[in-house]
């Protein structure tokens, strides 16, 4: 008999209707008549501007199509409205925004669950993160956010299992963004540095503002997230980090971005052909000591080394604990793009409505187990 045969839908309130946000919707149509489609039911959809629900489920038709008719304006208080009474219930953030990160502990504490792509939640301030655990405590719901680092790669939940097990996270390295590694997997120092990024932007790999991604800003929110899961409680600013964004394309407006990404092109270029004079290749990686030391930036590495591998957006993170003390243990794949990361999502949110449905899971326990060994 397959999980959750028998039990209800969860309903689902889809937030962000974007690059990762329409990935999630046209799974959730695809699966419609199948056994997954019956364990997860989408009553409610907004972007920054529409919203459309209908308790009954949406239909699957094209996601703009079908706000831009909805006579709906967003608002996240609707967000209750449309969730509101019994069963099982899902929060499916796929913003990058601070608002709707804001309301992650909102829900939670009210017996909403909340599934996330968005680093915000937990990447930001430390306060932010207790309050997440807490609501976690206090609404007896789960946190599913596999898809906040890695992009749904088995890291959080490998590091989960480890402390689950007795063990102790001595360290962490990795290249933690999709959109970097593919960059740097593509960059042969002649071609601009600039249209690279323009095309890892419309592959959909970079943060609506990609920025985010050069500035070391999303490699750090992870890196936020990947410690604070393993135990190590860091403040929002204990992460040194080496922007490739030079101040004058930091400060600059949304709508004069594209024009002025060239300005990244001479510093990379010097820093690719000091790289390949010595062999080595240049990767943007994130590193968490054992003393608690984090930091970010890019490193020209040996071609041979644990992190220098993989292709395309591929993620690589080495862990090391007790029992991966000499060797670390490593994980590999692609760690950025709109469907890995959907299919995350949508995992999470059918493992906590088996769960959930089946009140397998003792109130008071700290469900995304983020609690790590209390260093
Ligand atoms: N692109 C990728 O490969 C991955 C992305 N992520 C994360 O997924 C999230 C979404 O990324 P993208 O889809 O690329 O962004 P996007 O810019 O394409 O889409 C964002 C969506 O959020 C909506 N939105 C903004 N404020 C809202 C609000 N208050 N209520 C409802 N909707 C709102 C926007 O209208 C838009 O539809 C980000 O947090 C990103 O870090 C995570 C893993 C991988
Ligand atoms: N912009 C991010 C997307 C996934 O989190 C990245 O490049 O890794």
């Amino acid at each position: 008999m397959m999980h959750g045969q028998h039990t209800p839908p969860a309903r689902l309130a889809l937030l962000g209707t974007g690059t990762v946000g329409s990935a999630v919707w046209a799974r959730l149509m695809q699966w419609q008549g199948s056994a997954l489609g019956e364990r997860l039911r989408l009553v409610y959809a907004a972007n920054s501007r529409f919203a459309l629900g209908n308790p009954a489920g949406l239909p699957s038709a094209a996601t703009d199509v079908l706000l831009q008719q909805a006579p709906q304006a967003s608002s996240l208080e609707a967000v209750d409205v449309a969730l509101a009474g019994d069963g099982v219930r899902i929060v499916v953030d796929a913003t990058a925004s601070a608002q709707v990160a804001d309301q992650h502990a909102h829900w939670l504490a009210r017996g909403i669950h909340v599934v996330t792509a968005c680093k915000l939640g937990q990447g930001t301030d430390l306060a932010r993160w207790h309050a997440i655990q807490a609501a976690c405590e206090a609404g007896n719901t789960e946190y599913g956010d596999s898809a906040t680092v890695g992009a749904g790669l088995p890291v959080l939940r490998t590091i989960r299992a480890l402390q689950a097990g007795g063990d102790r996270i001595h360290a962490i390295a990795g290249v933690l963004s999709g959109s970097l590694a593919w960059l740097f997997n593509h960059y042969d120092g002649m071609q601009a540095f600039s249209g690279f990024v323009r095309q890892a932007r419309e592959a959909g790999f970079t943060e609506p503002d990609p920025r985010e991604d050069l500035s070391g800003e999303d490699v750090r929110r992870k890196l936020l997230i990947l410690a604070r899961a393993s135990g190590y409680r860091l403040e929002d600013n204990a992460v040194q980090v080496d922007s490739l964004v030079p101040a004058a394309l930091a400060g600059l407006p949304r709508e004069a971005l594209d024009a002025a990404l060239p300005m990244l092109d001479a510093a990379l270029r010097e820093r690719y052909a000091a790289a390949y004079k010595n062999g080595a290749k240049l990767r943007f990686v994130a590193r968490l000591q054992a003393d608690g030391l984090a930091t970010v930036g890019l490193e020209a590495l040996p071609a041979e080394h644990a992190l220098a591998g993989g292709g395309g957006t591929d993620n690589r993170v080495a862990i090391w604990s007790d029992r991966y003390a000499k060797q670390p243990l490593l994980i590999q794949g692609p760690g950025a793009g709109a469907e890995v990361t959907a299919a995350a999502m949508l995992d999470d949110a059918l493992r906590i409505q088996v769960e959930a449905s089946k009140a397998k899971v003792l109130p008071g326990r700290a469900k995304n187990s983020s609690m790590g060994n209390g260093r």
